[in-house]
């Protein structure tokens, strides 16, 4: 920014930054009696249309023959800690900063008037000529209070027209209705929870960390049911009490109505939600609420990262270890790294609570870059559940079958108890793979590297990957033999199947996230498990965390193996982590749990470590390796996707890039290979990985890297994925 001037008069210019895939801001000049500044949002001519952009900077040259600014926008400018975020998080992913500031910018206003919700009231006399129906609404109506026409018609069982006759009578009167309440304030004493003494501590430090008002992160490692929740809703009432803001963001917003209905119990009224699903003028009103002030707390998604906060006093990550906070498209961000970023440009702490905190958090927390805080026990001196392994080499399902017999026992004895169990797959559909009997033929997505899977209940055959569908026909398309395919592998549908067999008198359900009906059903049937009305749970990885299921004992792990052999160097962690979350689901009510996990392989270190019950076990070992092997968080990675139409396009470019990389000491480039999902969306992909040393500024080498290789042509397109999550 210049330093002598702070605004941009007519005849000088401003440098615009357009939210689109754009790297840099363009200069414009200023029209005469116009006066800028930075952060200004005005409408700009982009080639033939009219733009959005920001003021990023004021410029010093004269106008010449630049095109001209066509306007302001009555509206807010961009707060300074927000266009510092947007110029961070470009700089970090090495994402166009204009893309990354299409997360930040609100829409110009509609200008279109809101129509106001219109309510009448009984206001002057009965009309000369009274009916029935007219009688009943002007019975409905008794007591003068304002209410909406709609649902007075509805209560009176009249037609609007009935309604509207009485107005034009003068018996009642029309007015607007007040908007609804997006933001009440939060009531930090609403209802307090008693705190054990261990959490009470916690609770403390949290709360002081929100008064000192400064930047600090926390690490909340807290074992499942040990009350994190609660612990660090006490961190949220500090913040309210000093009038401040605090944002808590959660890795599935939509799914998180236990979450909802906890915070008004807590504070009597519900958070600001943010996510992908609240739209339009809802959406404004939130974002305006937030830009205001008054909106206290917002609960969010990753992208609630990037809202206009007045006066943020608190960041809360929540299950901070979540896959789900990496975006993967466009702008590739970790939210909850970023969440650090924004705390430390607002001054603001930064709780990053979770069961199984990720091992870059536990190298920060060992290291004394964050504070660690520990709930070692779960609340109300209830166990953990006891974790047994079965070893599917000697106890081993008839074929076709996936469930052992110590598994089927243990769920006997369970419904025997009226108790629930949660058998946990992480598959959706019915079968990862289908094949023909005679001849092998094996359904591949058309699109994709990938095996369709089995829907039976959907009747297709589908790709997770681009979400390619087809009918599963009746005989196979290679050899033609009539009634040939066969199903391999369970998903938990096929895992249904067997449980309805085995245990045709329980009450059971499946939930994934293709559940017939979308996420509003999703939410009431995990309400409904909540409430003990089903016995066994079938589900993926959507049901294993974060839920409080009080009447769940048992969890079998129908297979343990499944994710610890993709060859991803974060697989060991992730099956931890998602086995330690679906476990401790079991136990958490009044009944101790337990949890028995199908393997192949008992003495793989990862399963022993859970068993072992000592999480430190794990973290160290796993800590070791990755040092040992200089992978994050001791080096730095980042994968380069190259990708073309055809495989040629693709590989030649990557080979040429590679051949352009120059690594200095401290980097190294490998590859390029062809990526693990080789085809996607029809796309070739090449993959290249850079690893460096710690030390090493991973940024400005790809950023020098990529301006001196060869510029993408044709249908070629380059992704920068720093910190890569997944290694598809
Ligand atoms: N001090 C408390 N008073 C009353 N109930 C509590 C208290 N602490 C925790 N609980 C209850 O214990 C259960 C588990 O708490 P919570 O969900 O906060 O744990 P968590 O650590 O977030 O669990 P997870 O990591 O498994 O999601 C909840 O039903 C919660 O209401
Ligand atoms: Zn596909």
């Amino acid at each position: 920014m210049s330093d002598e001037q702070t605004s941009g008069e007519g005849g000088g210019t401003v440098d615009v930054l357009i939210p689109l895939g754009l790297d840099q801001a363009y200069s414009y000049a200023v029209p005469p009696g116009l006066s800028l500044k930075v952060g200004d949002v005005v409408q700009v001519p982009l080639g033939p249309r009219e733009t959005v952009g920001v003021v990023w900077e004021i410029g010093s040259g004269r106008g010449g023959n630049l095109k001209r600014v066509s306007g302001l926008y009555d509206m807010p400018p961009l707060d300074p800690a927000l266009m510092k975020l947007v110029d961070w998080v470009a700089w970090y992913t090495l994402a166009a900063k204009g893309s990354v500031l299409a997360l930040a910018l609100r829409r110009p206003p509609d200008d279109t008037p809101e129509r106001p919700k219109l309510g009448v009231r009984l206001a002057g006399a009965p009309p000369a000529r009274m009916t029935p129906a007219r009688a009943r609404a002007i019975t409905a109506a008794e007591g003068g209070l304002l209410i909406a026409k709609s649902a007075l018609a509805e209560a009176a069982s009249v037609s609007a027209a009935v309604i509207d006759s009485l107005v034009d009578a003068g018996t009642f009167s029309i007015e607007p209705m007040p908007r609804e309440q997006i933001a009440t304030a939060p009531d930090p004493d609403y209802a307090k929870p008693e705190l054990s003494e261990g959490q009470a501590e916690v609770a403390a430090a949290l709360a002081a960390s929100v008064k000192a008002a400064a930047y600090n992160v926390t690490l909340l490692e807290g074992v499942t049911g040990s009350g994190k929740t609660e612990v660090y809703f006490e961190a949220v009432a500090e913040a309210i009490r000093l009038g401040r803001q605090s944002l808590i963001l959660m890795p599935e917003i939509a799914l998180t109505a236990q979450f909802i209905d906890r915070f008004e119990a807590r504070f009597g009224v519900k958070p600001g939600l943010w996510h992908s699903a609240v739209t339009g003028r809802k959406r404004e009103r939130l974002q305006a609420a937030i830009a205001g002030g008054e909106a206290k707390v917002v609960a969010g998604a990753r992208s609630a990262l990037f809202l206009p906060y007045k006066d943020l006093g608190l960041i809360v990550v929540d299950e901070e270890h979540e896959a789900a906070y990496k975006q993967e498209d466009g702008v590739s961000y970790h939210a909850r790294d970023m969440a650090v970023v924004r705390g430390k440009i607002e001054s603001a702490p930064v709780i990053l609570a979770s069961a199984t905190p990720s091992l870059e958090t536990r190298v920060n927390a060992e290291r004394g870059r964050y504070t660690h805080l520990k709930l070692p026990e779960r609340f109300g001196g209830r166990e953990l559940p006891g974790l047994g392994l079965v070893d599917l080499r000697r106890d081993k399902p008839e074929r076709g079958r996936w469930i052992s017999g110590a598994l089927v026992k243990a769920i006997e004895t369970n419904l025997e108890a009226k108790e629930q169990s949660l058998l946990f797959l992480n598959r959706r559909g019915y079968a990862p793979l289908t094949l023909c009997r005679d001849c092998g033929h094996r359904f591949q997505c058309p699109n994709c590297t990938a095996w369709l899977v089995d829907h039976r209940f959907r009747r297709a055959l589908v790709c997770h990957h681009c979400g390619h569908v087809e009918r599963r026909p009746h005989e196979c398309p290679a050899c033609h033999t009539p009634e040939s395919l066969t199903a391999c592998g369970p998903g938990v549908e096929r895992l249904a199947e067997e449980v309805a067999t085995l245990f045709p008198q329980a009450r059971s359900i499946v939930l994934s996230s293709d559940f017939p009906g979308g996420t509003e059903r999703l939410k009431q049937e995990l309400m409904a498990v909540a409430q003990g009305e089903f016995d066994i749970v079938v589900g993926t990885q959507l049901v294993a965390k974060g839920h409080n299921f009080p009447g769940m004992t048992l969890v079998g792990v129908i297979d343990a193996d499944l994710g610890l052999t993709s060859g991803d160097p974060r697989a060991a962690e992730r099956t931890f982590q998602v086995l330690r979350q679906v476990t401790g689901r079991a136990g958490r009510g009044e009944k101790p749990g337990r949890a028995l996990l199908q393997t192949h392989d008992p003495s793989h270190p990862v399963l022993t470590a859970l068993i072992s019950g000592d999480p430190e076990r794990f973290y160290a070992a796993e800590t070791a390796a990755r040092e040992a092997a200089g992978l994050p968080p001791f080096g730095r990675l980042a994968a380069l996707i190259v990708s073309g139409n055809t495989q040629a396009e693709a590989e030649s470019h990557a080979r040429a890039l590679a051949r352009s990389a120059d690594a200095p000491a401290g980097v190294m480039v490998l590859g390029p290979a062809e990526a693990p999902l080789a085809v996607l969306r029809g796309r070739h992909r090449m993959r290249l990985i850079v690893k460096t040393a710690r030390e090493v500024n991973l940024q400005d080498y790809l950023r020098s890297w990529l301006k001196r290789g060869p510029k993408p042509k044709g249908s070629v397109r380059v992704q920068v994925d720093v910190d890569p999550q997944s290694f598809l």
